[in-house]
């Protein structure tokens, strides 16, 4: 039973992307993360004050509800936002893939970023099922439970800039890219779409060889990126700073962006320049592409993933696939 749904940006900078998910008919706006592998929702647990503004799942309301007794959760992610709560079992239902007996983790308390982001009603994760955060025992992901009922073990993101874009489940659909698919092999150990870049392009400049170690996250915003090749791009850019104050590399929104090449493989995936211009933030223009700097790694979010057609293939030796569109 493959399935597709629409992603729709939830403001005008693409800062997230949410999709409808039915939970036993009670429809919510989840945004689908690639970067975690937890379930969750703002619930009639939650106190009222964090209720207020977002859609709430109701269990009791629920035919199909099953709580898990004892069972808990609890995440926080790298920006220092978070979410607690109980669990239990539902069918959900994304495009026309349904799934039962998938854990959906009821929110107990979310921190202030989810509350004041009122289009927001939690998260689907996409990541592997080895950092669900549910204890004493972790849970599936939506995509591990309906795998074995999708015509392939895959799901697709089309996320489009400041446009709707949509994710498939089980199919690859040829009419969303162009060329070849490139294939890249993806690393598991930290639960992740992890896999190594080949390298980076400037504008028309040269492009240089270098590894970098990265995550497909489409619930980050952003690119974050090793120092060398940030500092190359914004040296192409005039007026462009570091500017510490705001967190990050700013230029005057009139600036023109050249265009970030970034390598997977031989293929030579292109950002266009204006999707580095983020937003708006102070005088200035919040770019894009920020360092990787106490991350770990690199994070090719949002800005990078819209500019592709991108595979997530589930089978036994997961991989990612890349192609423009
Ligand atoms: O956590 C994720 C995926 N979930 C993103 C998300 C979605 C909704 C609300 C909050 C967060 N991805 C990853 S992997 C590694 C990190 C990280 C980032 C910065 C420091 C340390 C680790 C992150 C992450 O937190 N992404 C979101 C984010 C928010 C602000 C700044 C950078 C990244």
């Amino acid at each position: 039973n493959d399935g597709s749904v629409t992603a729709t940006p939830v403001d005008a900078y693409d800062s997230e992307y949410l999709c409808p998910v039915s939970i036993d008919g009670q429809i919510l706006a989840l945004e689908f993360d690639s970067g975690s592998s937890d379930l969750w929702v703002f619930s009639t647990s939650l106190p009222l004050s964090q209720q207020k503004g977002h859609v709430i799942f109701d269990p009791s309301k629920s035919k199909n509800w099953k709580a898990l007794s004892g069972y808990t959760w609890n995440i926080t992610y790298g920006d220092k936002s978070g979410a607690s709560g109980t669990v239990g079992t539902d069918v959900v239902t994304v495009g026309g893939t349904s799934v039962s007996g998938q854990a959906v983790e009821i929110a107990t308390q979310v921190s202030s970023q989810f509350v004041s982001d009122t289009a927001n009603n939690g998260l689907l994760g996409l990541a592997f099922s080895s950092i669900n955060t549910v204890k004493p025992q972790k849970q599936k992901t939506f995509f591990d439970l309906a795998k074995p009922s999708l015509s392939s073990p895959v799901f697709t993101a089309d996320l489009k800039h400041h446009a709707p874009g949509t994710y498939d489940f089980g199919t690859i659909n040829s009419a969303k890219y162009t060329g070849a698919i490139t294939y890249t092999n993806v690393v598991t150990s930290k639960g992740f779409w992890e896999f190594t870049g080949s390298g980076y392009a400037v504008g028309n400049g040269s492009f240089v060889s270098s590894s970098i170690d990265a995550i497909a996250d489409t619930g980050t915003t952003l690119i974050y990126l090793p120092d060398a090749v940030v500092t190359a791009y914004y040296q192409q850019v005039s007026g462009a700073s570091y500017d510490s104050s705001q967190g990050g590399y700013t230029f005057p929104c009139s600036a023109t962006l050249p265009n970030l090449t970034l390598g997977i493989g031989s293929y030579r995936a292109v950002v266009p320049g204006q999707y580095i211009n983020y937003s708006p933030r102070g005088s200035k223009c919040f770019g894009g592409v920020q360092s990787n700097t106490g991350i770990g790694f690199s994070i090719y979010g949002d800005v990078f993933l819209k500019s592709q057609f991108v595979i997530f293939d589930g089978s036994s030796t997961p991989r990612l696939g890349f192609a423009s569109k």
